[in-house]
């Protein structure tokens, strides 16, 4: 990993405090009848690692390609980067660089040139722009590759060439177009976290478009995720995990247990439902004020739930009995799916060993559940 250049990092680079470098204002994009985006607003901070995330077809590109100026709205308020009023300018003129998945680097040019490149049609002096090119490269650990052609690297050194040639040029802000999208499971792991010490080193705004809630977690200061061209939930990756505010949002961030039910009290933070006539207690997540008889679901991550021979729940926990349905086991854990009387619920156990033959009682804490619009 390339040490941090401490010289380029801002204190306050992606913090509350760091001025907006991006700003879009309820951006609206229709193709003919479809609306891919319905009045989106982005803001991301000076040295931010935004990412975008959201299933195939939920908008992203489109958001991108708006950012970059490929595209223009159909409507927005605004389209601002470094506070400067950009709508009205071309892709090549605005102050940000576009890394694909598929890098089309240059083949018939050597490593270097490709880095140079951007650098030459700018007009920088050959010295100069030679120095800034090694230095890239240094970044992204490529300097012996340096005279290589594209054909002679990996995958993931292609795509750390393109990275390179993005940001030498120096913009305020890199888009990143599902970039480790065509690595295999191993180096898209190692690139993540290369990407993460680029991203601090530079202090460059970084918005990042992925399907991958493991990369969004992974990688990010903040996290939007995307449905139907609309914003569905927007927070640090915490929150995402830990919160989703929608059946629709834990489903997507990977909550193995999801119920439905009405409301039957509310004493906030924490909501109780009924579902299937058994009574469970969660912290309310929704995004608007919970009403006693609405319908709303309540989540549960499967680690969260532990087996219990007492038959009985702590009093801060809901429980409830079972009986073994199945086990898969996956190596690090062994994943059970128990029948209840509300429906299979699934539990994660990290000591395979320890499992039970036959568990007959589960729970799960009030402040480890979640309760959500439906
Ligand atoms: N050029 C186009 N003409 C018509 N419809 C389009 C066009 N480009 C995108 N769309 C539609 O707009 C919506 C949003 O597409 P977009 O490419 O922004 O989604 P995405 O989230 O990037 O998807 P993916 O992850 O598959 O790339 C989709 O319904 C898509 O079919």
């Amino acid at each position: 990993m390339p040490e941090a250049r401490t010289q380029t990092f801002q204190a306050d680079v992606g913090s509350p405090a760091a001025p907006p470098m991006l700003e879009i204002v309820e951006a609206t994009h229709r193709y003919g009848d479809v609306v891919a985006l319905d009045g989106v607003t982005v803001v991301a901070r000076q040295g931010e690692f935004l990412t975008i995330l959201g299933e195939s077809g939920s908008g992203k590109t489109t958001l991108l390609r708006i950012i970059s100026g490929l595209e223009r709205p159909t409507a927005a308020r605004a389209v601002r980067i470094g506070g400067a009023d950009v709508s009205e300018l071309g892709a090549s003129d605005r102050d940000c660089t576009t890394v694909f998945q598929h890098y089309a680097l240059f083949p018939h040019m050597s490593v270097r040139e490709n880095v140079e490149y951007g650098l030459k049609v700018r007009g920088v002096a050959t010295d100069e722009r030679r120095k800034r090119a090694m230095e890239a490269l240094e970044l992204v650990r490529l300097i012996h590759t340096s005279e290589r052609r594209i054909h002679q690297l990996s995958g993931g050194e292609r795509q750390r060439v393109a990275l390179a040639r993005a940001f030498v040029t120096r913009p305020s802000i890199l888009l990143l177009d599902e970039p480790l999208g065509a690595l295999d499971e191993k180096l898209r792991l190692d690139m993540q976290e290369e990407l993460i010490a680029i991203q601090r080193n530079l202090g460059i705004t970084f918005v990042y478009i992925t399907h991958s809630q493991e990369e969004a977690l992974t990688m990010s200061d903040r996290v939007l995720l995307m449905k139907s061209g609309e914003i569905a939930q927007e927070g640090h990756p915490t929150e995402l995990f830990d919160r989703p505010n929608s059946a629709f949002a834990a489903r997507f961030m990977g909550v193995e247990n999801i119920l439905e039910g009405v409301i039957e009290k509310v004493g906030l933070p924490y909501v109780t439902l009924n579902t299937g006539g058994h009574f469970i207690t969660g912290l309310w997540c929704g995004k608007s004020m919970p009403r006693v008889g609405a319908k709303v679901v309540t989540g549960v991550r499967a680690e969260r739930v532990r087996l219990s021979n007492a038959n009985e729940a702590p009093l801060s926990a809901n429980g409830i009995s079972c009986r073994r349905r199945a086990s898969v086991y996956k190596g690090k854990y062994l994943d059970l799916t128990l029948d209840t009387e509300i429906g299979p619920i699934r539990t994660r156990l990290w000591d395979v060993d320890a499992a039970p033959t036959e568990p007959t009682f589960i729970h799960w804490s009030h402040d480890t559940c979640t309760v959500m619009d439906p």
